[in-house]
């Protein structure tokens, strides 16, 4: 694969020492590419997410980011690298008490000493590249969820990142408002000629503007990897039960247990 801006290099990882988390992990994100982590509730993508941004180091490999090793205790390194990077996170967090302007204008106000009239400009380019320069003035209280998510989206863009990191893009969204918000993202990749990752369990969303995907396994493996065609032709059936949605497979619905009936008493 060529170039990657970001290489994720056997990394493991557990919050505590008993429990691994991520086992074992290599992924690498292409320049200029959409790449999509896909995987069931809990199996480890946020917190892949978090070791990219440095939020916590992991326990065996490395996470390389543009030829840098990324070492959470380095924090002019982290700040550096973290001005490079947006973030969608779960659920958009936009600050409900601010107007949808105030919320895009923010990161430009936080990071940047820029004028009042250059943020004012900003803004609205960003809100009108999300559809939404109309809805400036509105308070987020007033908005639907899916302008919501488009709002975050600009303003996971406001200070031009080189990558963009999508924490399930899609959640709790309608079919309509996800096709849209799947479309921007593609679209705001392609014009800003960012490389962007996007953690979700929505594979048909995902698979429908992705470059690359992986696919990650409740053990935090990687089960596999490859262009959406080329999964979407995988014979190995644990990709095609998480592919087509399928409820049992490989990955079993029922938790290893005891036979109901012994559990019950009513062994033979
Ligand atoms: N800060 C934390 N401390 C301890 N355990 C955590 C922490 N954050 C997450 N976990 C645990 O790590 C596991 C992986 O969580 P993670 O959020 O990375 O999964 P995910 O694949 O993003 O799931 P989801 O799609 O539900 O958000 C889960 O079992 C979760 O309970």
């Amino acid at each position: 694969m060529p170039n990657p801006l970001i290489e994720i290099d056997h990394v493991t990882f557990g919050y505590d020492p008993s429990r691994t988390i991520l086992n074992d992990v290599s992924l690498r994100f292409t320049r200029g590419q959409v790449t999509a982590i896909l995987g069931g509730s809990g199996c480890g993508k946020t917190t892949l997410l978090r070791l990219i941004g440095g939020v916590y180091p992991a326990t065996k490999g490395r996470v390389v980011f543009d030829g840098e090793v990324v070492d959470p205790r380095d924090k002019a390194q982290l700040y550096r690298l973290r001005r490079r990077v947006g973030m969608l996170f779960q659920f958009g967090a936009l600050f409900t008490d601010l107007t949808v302007f105030e919320n895009v204008a923010f990161p430009l106000r936080e990071h940047t000493d820029l004028s009042e009239s250059m943020i004012r400009d900003i803004v609205l380019m960003k809100l009108n590249a999300v559809g939404l320069r109309g809805a400036a003035p509105l308070r987020i209280s007033q908005v639907s969820g899916g302008m919501a998510r488009r709002i975050a989206l600009a303003r996971a863009v406001a200070l031009d990142p080189e990558v963009i990191m999508y924490d399930e893009p899609f959640a709790g969204l309608d079919p309509i408002s996800m096709g849209v918000t799947a479309n921007l993202i593609r679209k705001l990749n392609d014009t800003t000629g960012a490389t962007s990752l996007m953690v979700s369990h929505d594979v048909q969303e995902c698979f429908a503007i992705a470059d690359y995907a992986y696919l990650l396994s409740s053990q935090g493996k990687v089960v596999a990897h490859g262009t959406p065609a080329e999964l979407n032709a995988s014979e190995d059936p644990e990709v095609r039960q998480f592919i087509r949605g399928e409820p049992d497979g490989p990955v079993r619905f029922h938790y290893p247990a005891e036979p109901l009936a012994t559990a019950l008493g009513l062994g033979a």
